[in-house]
C-alpha cells in the first residue's frame, strides 16, 4: 500500500466524495461475500444430495449477483462524479495557488510543466483518491473481517490466510522506493517534454524563419524516446509486483485449501468447511487484487505530487498581509511616490532598480523613458507588487502599498502593456474582463475612445465574433487597441501604459493619444513611450538609466533643454 503523506493532507479537501466511494466498495465487497456464503452452502448441499436445497441457495445467490450489478454500475457512476469533483477542487486549488504566485513564478518556471502538473498531474490523482484510497481502507477491513472470522472456524487455517495476505501486502512494496524512483524520474521526463513541445509551437515562427525547425525536431524525438525507455523500465518494475502479488495470492488460497482439505481428511470438520474455505480463501484476497489493479490507476498521482506540492507550497514573492481598503477612485487619482527604492531581480548582480525617489503628481501624466534595459517596465511592475523592493516603499497618497489588500491595490490599477493577452472568446467579452458589468454602451464607448469600435465591427460577428486564442487573428495594433479599451473600462485611477503604442502606425498613435486625452483625465497616467509623439502628451519626465534617474521634471522645462532626455532622442534609442 502506497500512502503518500502529502497528498492524505490534500485529501482531507475531498474527504466526503472518497468516504461516498469507500461506503460504495464495501457494499460490493458485501455482496461477494453474501454471494461465496450462499454458494458455499449451495456446494454442500449438492455434495450431501439435496439438489433443491442447493438451487435454493443458488437462488440466493442470482439475487446477490444481481443486486451486485446495479451496486458496481452505481459505484462506476459516484466514482466518475467524486473522480470528477476532486479534479475540480483540486485544479481550483491549484490555479488559486498559480493566481497568487503570479508572473513572477511563472518566469522561472516553465509554462509547459505547470501546465502538465495541472491537467495530467491533477487527471493521476483522480485515480488515486477515488479508486486507490478507498480500495485501501476496503482491503484493510474486509480480509481483516473475514480472517477474523476464519478464527472461529479453522485456527491454522486463519494464521495460514493471515500470513499470506500479511505478504501479499509487504513484499510487493519492497520495490516501491526504486519504483518510485523511477516514477518520478519518468514525470519529470514527461513534463520537461510538454514543456518543450508547448515552447516549440509557441516559437514555430520562429524556428522555421531561422531554419531550426528540423533541429528541433530531432531534439524533441531523442526527448521522447527517452520519456519512452523511462516509462518501459517502469512498466517492467510494475508488471514485476504485480507478478508477485498474483503469485502469493494463488499461494495463499491454494495453501487453505489444501489445509482444509486435511482437515476434512481428518475429520475435523464436514464438506463444508472445505467449499467455504475455497469461496472466503477467495473472497480475502480480492480486495488485494482490487487494491493492486487501483494502484496501477493512482500511481500516477503519486508521481505527480512533487510537481503539484511544488506548486502549493511555493511561496509568493509578495505577502497579501495588508488589510487597508484603497479610498481614491477615477476622479480623486492619488499621488504615486517611491522612497529611496532599491529592486534587484532574485540571482541579478546588479540593481534593476536603485535608490530611486520619485513623486508622480495626481491626476497628471507622467512619462517614463530610457534606453532599453533602464528599468522603466520595472518600476512599473512595482506597483503592481508583482514584486517588493528590497529596499524603500512605495506610498500612493503617503499609504505604503504593503498596507492595502492586494485586491484593493490591483482594482486601483488599468494597466496596458505591450504584450496584450487576448482570450479565445468574444471580443465584448474579453473588454469585459476588468469590469464584468460594463454595459454595451460603455463598452462600445471605451472602444471608441480606443479607436477600435471600427475594425471591431468589420469582424464577421462584430462584438460577439469568438477571437482566436492569443488574438491571433488580429494584427498587433488591433490587439492593442483592444487592450486600451479593456483598461478604459475598468475605470481605475491609476492608468499605466507601458508601451501600449508601440504597435500601432505613427498615424494610429496620434488618433489614440488624442482619445487617450479624455481617459487621462482624472487619473494618475504613467506611459512608457519610445516615441516622441507620446511624450509630447506628458506633463512630467523622467529619464531613467542603469536603474536610476537621471533627469526628471515637467515636460515643457526638459524639452529643448540640453540634458540625458535630448541626448536620448538624438540617439534615436527614443524614435520621433
Ligand atoms: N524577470 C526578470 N528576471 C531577471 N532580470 C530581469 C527580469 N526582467 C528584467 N530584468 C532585468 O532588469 C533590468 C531592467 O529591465 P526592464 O525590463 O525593467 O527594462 P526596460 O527599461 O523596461 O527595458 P525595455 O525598454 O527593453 O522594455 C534589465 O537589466 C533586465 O535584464
Amino acid at each position: 500500500m502506497m500512502i503518500h503523506r502529502r497528498l492524505l493532507e490534500l485529501a482531507g479537501r475531498v474527504w466526503w466524495p472518497m468516504t461516498v466511494c469507500v461506503l460504495m466498495g464495501l457494499i460490493v465487497s458485501g455482496t461477494y461475500i453474501a454471494q461465496a456464503l450462499l454458494v458455499a452452502q449451495a456446494l454442500t448441499e449438492l455434495f450431501e444430495g439435496s439438489a433443491d436445497g442447493a438451487i435454493r441457495y443458488l437462488s440466493f445467490a442470482l439475487i446477490f449477483i444481481v443486486l451486485r450489478t446495479g451496486v458496481i454500475w452505481v459505484r462506476e457512476v459516484v466514482t466518475t462524479w467524486a473522480g470528477g469533483l476532486i479534479r475540480a477542487r483540486l485544479r481550483d486549488r491549484l490555479v488559486a495557488a498559480l493566481a497568487d504566485l503570479g508572473p513572477a513564478y511563472l518566469s522561472h518556471a516553465r509554462a509547459g510543466a505547470a501546465q502538465a502538473t495541472l491537467t495530467d498531474g491533477v487527471d493521476g490523482l483522480d485515480p488515486y483518491y477515488s479508486r486507490y484510497l478507498p480500495q485501501v481502507v476496503v482491503t484493510v477491513l474486509v480480509p481483516t473481517a473475514l480472517v477474523a472470522w476464519m478464527f472461529t472456524l479453522n485456527t491454522t487455517i486463519a494464521w495460514v490466510l493471515l500470513i499470506c495476505i500479511v505478504l501479499v501486502l509487504t513484499v510487493p512494496r519492497l520495490q516501491d522506493l526504486k519504483l518510485m524512483a523511477t516514477g518520478k524520474q519518468r514525470w519529470q521526463a514527461y513534463t520537461d517534454l510538454s514543456a518543450d513541445y508547448l515552447e516549440a509551437m509557441q516559437g514555430i515562427t520562429t524556428l522555421r524563419s531561422f531554419g531550426a525547425a528540423e533541429r528541433r525536431r530531432d531534439t524533441l524525438e531523442e526527448r521522447s524516446h527517452t520519456l519512452y525507455q523511462d516509462t518501459m523500465a517502469e512498466l517492467k518494475l510494475s508488471l514485476t509486483e504485480s507478478g508477485m502479488t498474483a503469485l502469493l495470492v494463488q499461494t495463499g488460497t491454494s495453501a487453505a485449501v489444501v489445509l482444509a482439505a486435511v482437515a476434512v481428511g481428518r475429520g475435523e470438520g464436514g464438506a463444508s468447511l472445505m467449499f467455504l474455505v475455497l469461496l472466503i480463501a477467495f473472497e480475502c484476497f480480492r480486495p488485494v487484487r482490487d487494491l493492486g489493479k487501483a494502484w496501477h490507476a493512482g500511481y500516477l498521482g503519486i508521481t505527480a505530487v512533487d510537481g503539484i506540492t511544488a506548486l502549493l507550497s511555493a511561496k509568493p514573492t509578495v505577502a497579501d498581509s495588508g488589510t487597508s481598503l484603497a479610498p481614491w477612485k477615477a476622479g480623486t487619482p492619488p499621488t504615486i511616490t517611491f522612497e529611496d527604492v532599491q529592486f534587484s531581480y532574485p540571482g541579478a548582480r546588479t540593481p534593476a532598480l536603485q535608490r530611486l525617489d520619485l513623486t508622480i503628481r495626481a491626476g497628471r501624466t507622467t512619462a517614463i523613458v530610457g534606453r532599453s534595459g533602464a528599468g522603466k517596465s520595472t518600476l512599473v511592475s512595482l506597483l503592481g507588487r508583482t514584486h517588493d523592493p528590497d529596499v524603500g516603499s512605495i506610498l500612493f497618497d503617503g499609504m505604503d502599498i504593503r498596507e492595502l489588500r492586494i485586491e484593493e491595490l490591483r482594482a486601483s490599477l488599468a494597466v496596458v502593456n505591450q504584450h496584450t493577452y487576448l482570450f479565445n472568446i468574444s471580443v465584448r467579452e474579453n473588454l469585459r474582463l476588468g469590469a464584468v458589468d460594463a454595459s454595451e454602451q460603455q463598452v462600445e464607448h471605451a472602444c471608441r475612445m480606443a479607436q477600435a469600435d471600427e475594425f471591431i465591427r468589420e469582424l464577421p460577428q462584430g462584438y460577439e465574433t469568438v477571437l482566436d486564442e492569443g488574438g491571433k487573428s488580429l494584427s498587433g495594433g488591433q490587439r492593442q487597441r483592444l487592450a486600451l479599451a479593456r483598461a478604459i473600462l475598468r475605470n481605475a485611477p491609476v492608468l499605466i501604459l507601458d508601451e501600449a503604442t508601440s504597435h500601432v502606425d505613427t498615424a494610429g498613435e496620434f488618433e489614440i493619444v488624442q482619445a487617450l486625452k479624455g481617459v487621462r483625465e482624472g487619473r494618475t497616467c504613467l506611459m512608457i513611450a519610445h516615441r516622441l509623439s507620446t511624450i509630447a502628451e506628458a506633463d512630467d519626465i523622467v529619464v531613467l538609466d542603469d536603474g536610476c534617474i537621471v533627469q526628471q521634471g515637467a515636460a515643457v522645462d526638459l524639452r529643448g533643454r540640453p540634458g540625458p532626455l535630448v541626448d536620448l532622442l538624438n540617439s534615436q534609442e527614443v524614435r520621433v
